[in-house]
């Protein structure tokens, strides 16, 4: 590699738009040209339930195996969808600023959660916010779904009819009252305008890793030195640390990205926050606490994540949440 680098990228709408992003990024810092690979993913032809796929980096599996390959220098993935132990050969060069954390109610007619009706159909295939959502609404029905952001948001009564654009492929007769989907993909793909309510982390905490893209290379480098160079300044030591915090809370609860854990880190000052909540799928039990500690390397975030998972399972969080 001299000129150009290549960036390997699943074939999602999402995917291929935060590839672009984060490419576009780093051919910018390095001055180097950057080429995108398509790379096919399980994930993306399975069409099971979410809640049954185990969640173990089924999205990224195909990805990082061409980046061992040596079939692109680079890899961008959501860091969210990426299990928390990192595969030997294999290294997060980057984790650029985070976007927005939080979940998003795409609700019909404009509707907020509050003004959602008794018994109204909400559509999500995560055991997480379908627990946190039964906790606050017990009322609500909620309707497993999976697919794309484009295919879910389709489901929704009066948008699916309304998706013009060619991303869902045809019209769809929407069945759905709501659906609830990350904010941060929503911004990328510039579907903003489907957003009628930006969930408060009070009441529906993110899933860890969300709203973040982790770049990944070889271990060996990417080859270049412009390049690793580009990769440095594209990371962003507050988000990293804050997303260690929350991936090693999740994988001292050995879960996965598919179980009812949710967790937020921030800092205030030196401080960093950690909330996390594990819960019953069903949303009848609900275990919420938070630790905080001064912070002032990766090492001391992975240790607020590690001290408040020890105390959640001295408290059953793994009962609760069914990872027992
Ligand atoms: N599991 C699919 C997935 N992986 C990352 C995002 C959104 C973007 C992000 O959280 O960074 C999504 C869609 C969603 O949860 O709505």
């Amino acid at each position: 590699m001299s000129e150009s680098f290549t960036v390997g990228t699943r074939g999602s709408a999402l995917a291929t738009t935060q590839t672009a992003w984060a490419a576009n990024q780093l051919a910018e810092l390095s001055g180097l040209r950057a080429d995108t690979v398509l790379v096919r993913t399980e994930g993306d032809v399975v069409t099971g339930s979410l809640a049954t796929l185990g969640g173990t980096g089924v999205f990224a599996a195909a990805l990082r195996q061409h980046l061992l390959d040596a079939g692109c220098d680079l890899a961008v993935h959501s860091l969210k969808d990426l299990p928390t132990v990192q595969p030997q050969g294999l290294a997060l060069a980057a984790i650029p600023v985070r976007e927005d954390v939080r979940d998003a109610l795409c609700a019909r007619d404009g509707l907020s959660l509050a003004q959602l009706p008794d018994g109204a159909k909400i559509g999500t295939g995560s055991p997480r916010r379908a627990a946190q959502l039964l906790a606050h609404r017990k009322d609500l029905q909620i309707v497993d779904i999976r697919g794309n952001v484009p295919t879910r948001l389709g489901r929704v009564k009066g948008v699916g009819e309304t998706l013009d654009d060619g991303s869902v492929g045809r019209t769809v007769q929407g069945d759905l009252d709501a659906v609830i989907l990350a904010a941060a993909g929503l911004h990328r793909l510039g579907m903003e305008r489907h957003i009628t309510e930006y969930l408060d982390p009070a009441i529906m905490l993110p899933a860890p890793g969300q709203g973040a893209l982790a770049v990944e290379v070889r271990s060996t480098g990417s080859g270049a030195p412009e390049l690793d160079a580009a990769l440095e300044r594209f990371d962003d030591t507050a988000t990293r640390w804050q997303v260690a915090a929350e991936r090693a809370l999740l994988n001292t609860l050995e879960a996965g990205c598919a179980a009812p854990i949710g967790a937020l880190a921030h800092f205030e000052g030196e401080q960093l926050v950690l909330e996390a909540v594990a819960c019953r799928p069903d949303g009848t039990q609900i275990m919420r606490q938070s630790h905080a500690a001064p912070v002032s390397d990766e090492a001391g975030a992975l240790d607020v994540g590690r001290a408040l998972a020890h105390r959640m399972l001295e408290n059953g969080a793994a009962v609760i949440a069914g990872l027992a």
